[in-house]
């Protein structure tokens, strides 16, 4: 199975559809997601392929996920203003995140367990992200731990932070990030308490995975999903190991974030992060303008407004309806990325209209990822690129600079 994966080539700077073409032809796994044209086709694919506590664990919401339906429908309701006899033949969708060039004005989003989506799928998709030139983002609860990523790619990516009640530890994965030279530490700040997501509990979603009937079952159907695991022999939160008693029998996650997770966790320990992180900070996870307004204070170098995907406060406001109010805010001080319901370039370009300085995609690449590994993270950034260079063109729009208010009704 491995060899769907192996058989990619270095994808190379996928920044142009012609490019990407090229590969695909020389490449039989990302030949055979060519007939993907739209996250949800990758979505479909990853629901076939991802046992189903798995695919079920990135789909969820919190509660009676209104917050999560929101996000969408409210980016959904944003429409563009159409101009036509503009020369768009040029047009550029790079930009700048935190200093750093990116090809597009995204970056992948911190993703818990997402080498359950597909064996070593943290590896994939910083290669993937890193081969597109947008930034990557390693999350605390990853599958792969820092040093298994930090070995197998080549450039830096950022690292996300949960903070537990053992701030030794804590320092210590702080530690490790700048050893493994992280250009930016994403300090989560929305998830000291987790949000209930109905279907984890009902699936008993756990990891590594509990091997009662129901469960084996799942995994069962998905054979080639399951000799990729025994392969790739990463079945645990590889950040954890050898860290946390008892981890390699970790419960359900509800009773691990309640167990580990600091509830204290206020604006004081901001500044202990801020003494012990020297380099760019970016804080997560921000819905609220005085909120926005004390992480820059606080000397964040970018703050990502954020309701974790509709995940954590169920009632929450959608990203998008926060977001003008909280640049108009900060904007002038400290970047501001936006996340929540990104599924297409459309999508980008309506929060870039808005005022943010790029997007975090979440579920869009894991969809990619749980469908085809690397070559399907390759194949959702390359659906958003040509999603938005589209838009771009159809709004007469040649740079990310020109993307503002003026593009849309
Ligand atoms: C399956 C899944 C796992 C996530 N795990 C984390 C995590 O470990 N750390 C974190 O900061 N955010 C996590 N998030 C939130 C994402 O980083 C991001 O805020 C959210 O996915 C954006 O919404 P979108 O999925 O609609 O793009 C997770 C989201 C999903 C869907
Ligand atoms: C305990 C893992 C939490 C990961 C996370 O942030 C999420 O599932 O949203």
């Amino acid at each position: 199975m491995d060899r769907l994966v192996s058989a990619v080539p270095d994808l190379g700077q996928s920044t142009n559809a012609a490019a990407f073409r090229a590969q695909a032809k020389a490449s039989p796994a990302l030949l055979r997601l060519k007939n993907m044209t739209c996250i949800e086709d990758l979505r479909q694919a990853a629901r076939r392929r991802v046992p189903k506590p798995f695919f079920d664990y990135v789909e969820a919401g919190a509660y009676s996920e209104q917050t999560l339906r929101a996000n969408s429908a409210d980016l959904g309701r944003i429409t563009f203003r159409q101009r036509v006899l503009v020369d768009v033949s040029q047009r550029d969708t790079g930009t700048t995140i935190l200093g750093e060039k990116a090809s597009l004005p995204i970056a992948l989003a911190p993703i818990g367990i997402g080498g359950m989506q597909w064996a070593d799928g943290e590896i994939l998709a910083c290669r993937a992200a890193q081969a597109a030139g947008v930034p990557y983002t390693l999350a605390t609860m990853s599958i792969c731990s820092i040093e298994d990523v930090a070995q197998a790619v080549e450039k830096p990516f950022w690292f996300q932070l949960y903070v537990m009640k053992d701030r030794g530890f804590v320092r210590s994965l702080v530690e490790r990030a700048a050893a493994a030279r992280c250009s930016a530490l994403v300090l989560t700040v929305d998830l000291q308490v987790l949000g209930q997501r109905h279907v984890d509990v009902k699936n008993g979603l756990s990891v590594p995975p509990s091997l009662n009937a129901r469960n084996l079952l799942a995994l069962a159907t998905k054979p080639a999903w399951a000799w990729r695991m025994l392969t790739a022999k990463r079945w645990t939160f590889g950040n954890l190991a050898g860290h946390v008693k008892g981890e390699q029998g970790v419960k359900e996650l509800a009773d691990w974030v309640s167990h580990q997770f600091d509830p204290t966790l206020n604006w004081n320990d901001v500044e202990w992060i801020r003494s012990i992180w020297p380099g760019k900070l970016i804080i997560k996870g921000i819905l609220d303008v005085d909120d926005a307004r004390t992480a820059s204070n606080a000397g964040a170098t970018a703050i990502v407004v954020s309701n974790h995907g509709g995940r954590q406060l169920d009632g929450a406001p959608s990203t998008i309806s926060v977001l003008p109010k909280i640049v108009e805010a900060v904007g002038s001080e400290t970047e501001v990325l936006f996340d929540g319901g990104v599924r297409s370039g459309q999508d980008v370009m309506r929060a870039l209209a808005l005022g943010a300085r790029g997007c975090l995609v979440g579920r869009a690449y894991i969809y990619g990822l749980g469908a085809g590994g690397e070559a399907g993270v390759a194949t959702a950034i390359e659906i958003l690129r040509k999603e938005l260079s589209v838009t771009m063109a159809l709004t007469g729009t040649r740079s990310i600079d020109e993307v503002g208010e003026r593009v849309l009704n």
